[in-house]
C-alpha cells in the first residue's frame, strides 16, 4: 500500500487537513505501507517556503512519519513530458479564448438553458486557424479531452461514487504561461510514484471523476488505484475551515499547549462510533477501521478535544511532564496541579502560587477572621496532614464551617477560588509564605 498526503503550501494546517494526514498515517501503519508527503506547491504565488516546513513540523508534532518527500514545484519536467504524451494522443487540445470570451460563452448557455459549461470550440479549429493563431502572437492554454463515459469508483468511505464527466468542462491543465495546474500535476505524481490508495477530503470527489480519465489517458490502470474520500470537517458553528484564512490551525493548537496525543486521538475516532482514545499513530493503527469512518460532515468540538487533553494530564507522570515543566517544579508539586489543568501551559499559573508571586485578592469583612488564621498557623514542618489539622483549630477559634472557613483562605493563599487541593498545596508554599500572603490579606 503506498498513500500520500498532499498539502499545498499556502497557510498552516488546520484540523481538517490534520485528519486526513492521520488517516493516511494510520492506514499506513496499520497495513504496513508506505505514507509519501508531498507538497503541492504549483501555485507560486501563494505557496511559502515557512508554511512548507510549518506542514513538516506540524505533522511530526502529531506523531506522523514519511517515507519519502517530494515538491511538485521539482517535478516539471515529468509535467512536460506527460503533456507532451497527451498532446500526441489527441487528448490534450489548444485553447486561445480570453477570459471574457468564456464569461460570454457560459452566459450565452445559461440563457438557453444549457449547462455552462465549455462548449469545446477550440477543439474543431483546423491547422491552418492555430497556426494563424500563433502568427499573431497568441498563446494558447491546452485542456484535457474528457470521455463521455460516467467514472465510477467505490469509495473507502462514500460507497459506490460515479461522476458524470460529460457535465464537466474540458479542464485546462497547461495555462497560456506554461504552468501545470493541480489536478494534472496530482495525476502524473500519484502514476509515477505508484499511489495504491488516495485518502483525502470529499472536497476532491469531482477531481477524482477527472483525474482516473486523465490516468487512464496517461496509461495507468483506473482498477489498481483506490479512493477514500473522508467528509469535510467543520468549525463547531458549522462554517468551512480553511488553511488560507488561518481556521483552527495546529500551530496555535500546540502554541496553546495541547498534547498531540489528545488531538490525533480525537481526530482519529471522529465520525465513528469509537470511543476516543489518546494516543498517536503508532498506538492507535490497530483499532482504526476506515470503514467505519461516517459519510457525514463532522464538527471539530473543541470542547471534546480539550476534555481528552485534560485526562491525558491527569494520568500524565512527572518524568512525562518534567521538561515541560516550570525550572524548580517537584513531583509534589505536579501531583498537586495536574488534576487541575486543562492544559499543561497552565501549570505556570499554578507555579506562581507555589513559589512566586500571585495578584492579593480584596477580601472585604474576613480581617479578624484572617488575623485569627495566623494566630492558628501550626508549627513548620509542614506536609499533607497541615491542612486539616489548622482548619480544625480555625473552626474550633471562629466557629465557622464548610465554605465560609476554607473559601477565605484559599482566596488568600491562591489567589484563585478554585484550584488543586489546599491539603496538598500548603506544604507546597510553605508557612513563610503563607504567612506573609495572610499578612498582606490582613492589610488590604
Ligand atoms: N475541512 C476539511 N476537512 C477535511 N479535510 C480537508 C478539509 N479541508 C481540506 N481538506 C483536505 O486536506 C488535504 C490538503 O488539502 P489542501 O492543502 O488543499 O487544504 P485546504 O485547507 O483546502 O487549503 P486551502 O485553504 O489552501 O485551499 C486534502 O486532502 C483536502 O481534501
Amino acid at each position: 500500500m503506498k498513500l500520500r498526503f498532499a498539502p499545498s503550501p499556502t497557510g498552516w494546517l488546520h484540523v481538517g487537513n490534520a485528519r486526513i494526514a492521520i488517516v493516511n498515517a494510520l492506514l499506513a501503519i496499520q497495513r504496513k505501507g508506505q505514507l509519501i508527503l508531498r507538497l503541492d506547491d504549483t501555485d507560486t504565488e501563494r505557496s511559502r517556503p515557512e508554511f512548507a516546513q510549518g506542514i513538516e513540523d506540524d505533522l511530526r508534532w502529531l506523531g506522523i512519519s514519511w517515507h519519502s518527500i517530494q515538491r511538485q514545484q521539482d517535478r516539471t519536467e515529468r509535467y512536460a513530458l506527460a503533456a507532451e504524451k497527451l498532446k500526441k494522443a489527441g487528448l490534450l487540445y489548444p485553447c486561445f479564448e480570453t477570459e471574457e470570451e468564456l464569461k460570454f460563452k457560459r452566459e450565452q448557455r445559461l440563457r438557453q438553458n444549457k449547462p455552462p459549461i465549455y462548449d469545446r470550440g477550440s477543439l474543431k479549429m483546423t491547422q491552418e486557424q492555430f497556426d494563424r493563431a500563433i502568427e499573431n502572437g497568441k498563446t494558447p492554454h491546452w485542456r484535457f479531452k474528457l470521455g463521455q463515459r460516467p467514472r465510477r469508483w467505490d469509495d473507502g468511505v462514500l460507497g459506490e461514487r460515479q461522476v458524470k464527466l460529460t457535465a464537466i468542462s474540458d479542464p485546462v491543465l497547461v495555462r497560456a504561461d506554461g504552468s501545470y495546474l493541480y489536478t494534472f500535476c496530482s495525476v502524473v505524481d500519484d502514476l509515477e510514484m505508484g499511489i495504491t490508495h488516495i485518502v483525502r477530503g470529499e472536497d476532491h470527489v469531482t477531481n477524482t471523476g477527472v483525474q482516473l480519465d486523465i490516468y487512464e489517458a496517461l496509461g495507468g490502470d483506473p482498477e489498481r488505484i483506490g479512493f477514500a474520500h473522508l467528509p469535510l470537517l467543520t468549525e463547531a458553528d458549522g462554517g468551512p475551515l480553511s488553511k488560507r484564512i488561518g481556521s483552527l490551525s495546529l500551530r496555535q493548537m500546540r502554541k496553546d499547549g495541547v498534547e498531540p496525543q489528545a488531538l490525533v486521538g480525537y481526530l482519529a475516532a471522529l465520525g465513528t462510533s469509537q470511543d476516543p482514545m489518546p494516543g498517536l499513530p503508532v498506538d492507535l493503527a490497530k483499532r482504526f477501521d476506515i470503514l467505519a469512518v461516517s459519510k457525514s460532515s463532522a464538527r471539530f468540538d473543541a470542547r471534546q478535544m480539550l476534555m481528552m487533553n485534560k485526562k491525558l494530564l491527569h494520568a500524565m507522570s512527572f518524568e512525562d511532564a518534567r521538561a515541560r515543566l516550570p525550572e524548580g517544579a517537584t513531583p509534589e508539586f505536579w501531583h498537586a496541579v495536574r488534576g487541575n489543568l486543562d492544559m499543561l501551559a497552565e501549570a505556570r499559573l499554578w507555579w506562581d502560587v507555589v513559589a512566586g508571586r500571585i495578584a492579593p485578592p480584596l477580601l472585604e469583612g474576613e480581617g479578624e477572621f484572617l488575623k485569627m488564621a495566623l494566630a492558628t498557623l501550626p508549627a513548620a514542618p509542614w506536609d499533607t496532614a497541615t491542612w486539616s489539622a489548622w482548619t480544625e483549630a480555625l473552626r474550633g477559634a471562629t466557629e465557622r464551617k464548610g465554605k465560609a472557613l476554607f473559601l477565605p483562605l484559599r482566596l488568600a493563599l491562591t489567589g484563585e477560588e478554585h484550584g488543586p487541593d489546599m491539603k496538598e498545596l500548603l506544604p507546597l508554599i510553605g508557612r513563610e509564605r503563607v504567612a506573609e500572603r495572610l499578612k498582606l490579606a490582613v492589610s488590604a
